[in-house]
């Protein structure tokens, strides 16, 4: 592992780490906040998984969130949203390839080779975190915006032992009926459909829920919200009778300004279930 920057950030230590991945085959990068408990004492976790065309920084930089995971001496993991580099596959389309992974293990060409995002996430990063640095990996809690909502549901509902709790910014709530799902399936995933249903957050949540807290937030002028598709998810919320809450932002956008103004009670939200 390279450490590539270290500032420090509300009393903690902002990092930037780049590893070699087995997962992504090649580099990848991501963004750590250590607050100053974690210099005498494991902490607790908190992973923040971005949205299309983001890498690391965006939410590092405009989410404010350190300034609220210190107050409560939390750390925030802020992983890339694909592999990268010159031999990994890509597309024009903003929303496709490169920053554009959508936390699913790629079975089709030309992305398997490296799109592999899902192991990534709940398998390699966690362990190399876990071995390198004052965490806590009994306490972690998941959060995300847009396409990072949707990978916060999603692995948080396949891994209900590990998450404490689960809150997504605008998820993609129901990506096999979206095309903000449909397009990035077909190409990952390949054309049988059954192959995506593991990867819609309104069909587990339908079909098991989380065992935990859930909080989602949606803003009512999102200029995505026909993708998003929010209202899929707040009636599965509501039939399976889901802990939690779901709720319709007046005003709001998808952009950052939506996501640094609500952080500080996704925060206070995690930290609740992580030192219950
Ligand atoms: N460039 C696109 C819009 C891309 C966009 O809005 N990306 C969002 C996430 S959208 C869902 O996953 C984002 O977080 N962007 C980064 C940022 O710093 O704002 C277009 O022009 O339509």
């Amino acid at each position: 592992m390279e450490t590539k920057s270290e500032n420090r950030c509300h009393g903690g230590v902002q990092g930037v780490y780049s590893h070699a991945s087995q997962a992504c085959g090649g580099a990848m990068t991501f963004g750590l906040f250590l607050p100053e408990e974690a210099a005498d004492a494991p902490v607790p976790l908190l992973w923040y998984l971005s949205g299309l065309t983001c890498t690391h920084e965006n939410a590092m930089t405009k989410a404010g969130a350190q300034a609220w995971a210190a107050e409560q001496g939390i750390a925030l993991c802020f992983p890339d949203t694909s592999p990268r580099g010159d031999d990994v596959a890509d597309d024009e389309a903003f929303d496709l390839g490169q920053g554009a992974g959508f936390y699913v293990n790629a079975t089709a060409a030309p992305w398997a080779p490296h799109f592999n995002m899902w192991d990534y996430i709940t398998a390699e990063l966690p362990m190399l975190l876990g071995r390198n640095f004052a965490l806590d990996m009994e306490r972690q809690s998941i959060c995300g915006h847009s396409m990072g909502g949707h990978g916060a549901l999603t692995i948080a509902m396949h891994h209900p032992e590990r998450f404490r709790a689960v809150s997504a910014f605008a998820p993609i709530a129901h990506p096999t009926q979206s095309d903000w799902g449909r397009k990035q399936f077909t190409a990952y995933l390949g054309a049988d459909e059954t192959a995506w249903a593991a990867h819609d957050a309104t069909l587990l949540m339908r079909e098991r829920g989380f065992d935990g807290p859930v909080l989602v937030d949606q803003g009512t002028d999102d200029n995505f919200l026909d993708l998003l598709m929010p209202e899929a998810l707040a009636e599965a919320m509501t039939a399976r009778r889901q802990e939690g809450a779901f709720r319709m932002q007046k005003g709001y956008d998808h952009s950052y300004f939506f996501m640094s103004t609500f952080m500080e009670e996704h925060v206070a939200f995690h930290a609740e279930a992580l030192y219950r």
